[in-house]
């Protein structure tokens, strides 16, 4: 990563508190909280270094995307195909991408959907479910094309009423040959019983399902999605590194839960899992910021029209693909750790997936930018993640307003 100009290396925001430590249930799985560095001790050094920074990256992947299909794919692949290199695409379409046929099918509407030149490449991953063969994981690894599967547990979220019933049952023999052919297992992370608290869906999930899970196949790589937990950093920090990771999101970086009712009901800062308490949030953005090589970029990017976030039963998702990487710079340069971002965006998920790293880059100007208000599809309206709101940094290639 190059830092262009060097009046003051990487600036934090002076206004922003330090973050404070938390209680931690047992030293070996302590977070590890990083203050600001190089906290400019002036308010010209500030202003100087806001004025003319700039940031040259490996061209990051996202881990953890929704394309949807149809008009709602053409309008929102451009925005991912801009910043991004790769993108795992989940698989929770109606009706699900459960074999690799339809996931080569699904691959071909995206390429197809692509704007003219753009080198986009979209890796697939397949739906689990309860009736899943072990003999569909080796037609998966042989594709070339399917890179993962998704688990959902059946009704935890957006379309996953197929999803997994008994995952340490009737799955296991899928989940071994898993193991054989090197395939990630990427889970969606929260119990459904419904006498679960909400606020709690991925901590019991992560006692009940995940640590077992681990335990009974040391060798099953997993990738924990979208992490909102204290508890979620320090399961995956317990972890072998190359075996367990997490992709988080801007929004559990940015948000907690209070950003639900900020002057009334905010259905588009809902997303499952559900944003949780600030000291949930501070332990995600110190353990990412750490440098630690078991977190990488996934945006859970989720796009629903306007009209189903703001009605009686809004649904689950936060659409993040055109501002996913000026948030992610801005959560890093507010505890001082833009060093630490390319890793992040760049390096640690195709390590984790052993893909070769992106070698094109892209640029990060300090140029500040108005996110739009929505941005149109055929026959409607998504809004995005800040709406609205002026953002600091400016991708290369982002339109200015
Ligand atoms: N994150 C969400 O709140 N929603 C996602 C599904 C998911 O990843 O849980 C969606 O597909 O809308």
């Amino acid at each position: 990563m190059q830092f262009a100009i060097t009046t003051a290396a990487v600036s934090a925001n002076p206004h922003l508190k330090p973050l404070v430590s938390f209680p931690r249930p047992s030293p070996q799985h302590r977070v590890r909280v990083h203050p600001p560095r190089h906290r400019p001790n002036t308010r010209a050094s500030a202003m100087a270094s806001s004025a003319t920074q700039e940031l040259t990256i490996t061209r990051p992947d996202d881990w953890h995307l929704h394309l949807r299909d149809g008009d709602v794919m053409a309008a929102v692949l451009p925005h991912s195909a801009r910043h991004f290199q790769r993108a795992i695409v989940m698989p929770n379409l109606k009706p699900p991408v459960t074999t690799t046929s339809r996931a080569i099918a699904y691959r071909d509407e995206i390429m197809k959907a692509l704007p003219p030149g753009s080198s986009f490449v979209p890796l697939m991953t397949l739906y689990l479910t309860d009736s899943t063969s072990p003999e569909e994981i080796k037609i998966a690894r042989k594709s070339g094309v399917v890179f993962s599967v998704k688990l959902y547990p059946a009704g935890a979220t957006t379309n996953s009423q197929d999803g997994v019933t008994d995952i340490l049952g009737k799955c296991l023999p899928v989940l071994e040959e898993m193991v054989k052919q090197e395939m990630p297992l990427l889970v969606h992370g929260e119990v459904t019983d419904p006498h679960v608290d909400t606020f709690d869906r991925e901590k019991v999930f992560i006692e009940k399902i995940l640590a077992p899970l681990v335990q009974k196949l040391p060798q099953l790589k997993i990738v924990m999605e979208h992490i909102t937990t204290m508890d979620a950093v320090n399961f995956v920090e317990s972890c072998k590194e190359g075996h367990v990771a997490a992709t988080v999101t801007p929004q559990h970086l940015l948000l907690n839960r209070n950003a639900l009712f900020q002057g009334g009901l905010q259905p588009h800062n809902y997303c499952l899992p559900v944003l949780k308490r600030e000291t949930h949030r501070q332990a995600i953005v110190s353990a990412v910021t750490s440098g630690s090589r078991q977190y990488f970029l996934g945006t859970d990017s989720a796009p629903h029209d306007k009209r189903m976030k703001e009605c009686s039963c809004g649904c689950a998702g936060i659409y993040s693909a055109p501002v996913a990487l000026s948030l992610y710079a801005k959560v890093f340069e507010e505890v001082g750790a833009l060093d630490k971002l390319e890793a992040f965006t760049s390096f640690n998920g195709p390590d984790f997936y052993g893909l070769p790293r992106n070698t094109s880059k892209i640029v990060l100007r300090r140029s500040p930018w108005k996110v739009p208000a929505t941005y149109a599809y055929g026959s409607g309206v998504i809004v995005p993640m800040s709406t609205g709101n002026t953002l600091e940094w400016l991708p290369s290639d982002q339109p200015e307003e």
